[in-house]
C-alpha cells in the first residue's frame, strides 16, 4: 500500500469566498498542506486570498509555488519541476496537498501544468480534482447575462492580437467570453466598433470579489486593465 498523500486540485471560484464548494471547503480543512500558485517569490496570490478566511495559518503548511507566467519554455520547465518536487516532498511525508486555483482547476489553470508534470515525474501519485465555479459563470451571474439558451453557440476564446480571428469568433457565435483580454483591449474595442456591437459587450475585473470592477465599455480607451479581466459579448 502507498503511504503517499493525495494531490488535490481545488477550484475555489472567481473571487467571493462564499462561492467555493462544500467539497473544496472540506478538503481545505482536512489537508495539512495548502499549495497556491504565484507569479514571483513573495508576490500575492488571488486564489490564496479567496481561501484566507477559511485557514488558520498556524495549523497549515502554506506552500507558495512560483509559476512564472511567461512563455519562455526554459524558465517554465525549471520552475514547474521545482514546484512538482516541493509538492512531492510533502506527499512523500504522507501529507495530502490541496492546490488551490481560482475558478475551475481544469480550465486554463496552473494546476493543469502541475498535474501533467506530476503524472510524468511521479506516476504513483494519486491526483483528484474538485471543480470550481469559473470566472465565466461568475461573470454571467454578476452581469445578469444568459450565456446560452436553446441552440445558442458559446465560445471561450483567449484574446489575441489578431483582428480577423477575434472578429470571426464574434461573428460565428451567439456569445463569446474573451479571457486574457487586458493586453489587447484596444483591438477588441476596434472589432466591436466595426461590427457595431459595442452595446453588446461587457468587461469585468476580479468578478465577485470585493475588488470587482464592472467597466463602462465606452470609457475603456487607454485604460490599463489587470490580468484578471474578461469580456463577454452577447448578441
Ligand atoms: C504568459 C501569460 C500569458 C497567458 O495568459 O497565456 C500567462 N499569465 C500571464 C499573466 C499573468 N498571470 C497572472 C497574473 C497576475 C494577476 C494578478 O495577480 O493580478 C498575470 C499578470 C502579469 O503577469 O502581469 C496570474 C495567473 N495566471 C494564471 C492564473 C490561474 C491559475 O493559476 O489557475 C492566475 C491567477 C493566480 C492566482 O491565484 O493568483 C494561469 C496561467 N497563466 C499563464 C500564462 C499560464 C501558465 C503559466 C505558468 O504556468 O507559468 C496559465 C496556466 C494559463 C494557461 O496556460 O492558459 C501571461 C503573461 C503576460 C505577458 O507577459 O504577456
Ligand atoms: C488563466 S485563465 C484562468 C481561468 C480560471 N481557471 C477560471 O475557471 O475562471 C485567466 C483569465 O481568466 C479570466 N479571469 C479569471 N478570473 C477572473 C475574475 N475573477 N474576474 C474576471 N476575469 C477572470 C481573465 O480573463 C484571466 O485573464
Amino acid at each position: 500500500m502507498s503511504n503517499l498523500g493525495i494531490l488535490y486540485g481545488l477550484g475555489v471560484g472567481p473571487g467571493d469566498p462564499e462561492l467555493i464548494t462544500v467539497k473544496a471547503f472540506r478538503v481545505i480543512q482536512e489537508s495539512p498542506v495548502i499549495a497556491y500558485p504565484k507569479k514571483l517569490k513573495g508576490s500575492k496570490s488571488y486564489a490564496h486570498r479567496i481561501v484566507d478566511v477559511y485557514i488558520n495559518p498556524e495549523e497549515k503548511d502554506m506552500l507558495g509555488l512560483v509559476f512564472p507566467m511567461t512563455k519562455d519554455e526554459a524558465v517554465l520547465e525549471r520552475e514547474w519541476t521545482k514546484s512538482v518536487e516541493l509538492v512531492y516532498g510533502k506527499l512523500k511525508e504522507g501529507k495530502d496537498v490541496a492546490f488551490v486555483t481560482e475558478g475551475d482547476p481544469l480550465l486554463y489553470s496552473t494546476f493543469i501544468h502541475m498535474m501533467k508534470l506530476m503524472q510524468e515525474m511521479h506516476p504513483d501519485v494519486e491526483i483528484q480534482t474538485v471543480p470550481g465555479i469559473s470566472s465565466f459563470n461568475g461573470s454571467a451571474s454578476r452581469l445578469g447575462i444568459a450565456l446560452a439558451d436553446g441552440d445558442d453557440r458559446v465560445a471561450i476564446v483567449p484574446a489575441h492580437d489578431d483582428y480577423d480571428a477575434m472578429r470571426e469568433a464574434i461573428e460565428s457565435h451567439d456569445a463569446v467570453v474573451f479571457i486574457k483580454v487586458a493586453k489587447v483591449i484596444d483591438l477588441m474595442l476596434e472589432v466591436l466598433r466595426d461590427l457595431d456591437l459595442l452595446d453588446k459587450a461587457s468587461v469585468v475585473t476580479k468578478v465577485t470579489s470585493d475588488e470587482e470592477i464592472i467597466w463602462d465599455v465606452r470609457e475603456l480607451d487607454g485604460v490599463d486593465l489587470e490580468y484578471l479581466t474578461l469580456m463577454v459579448v452577447r448578441k
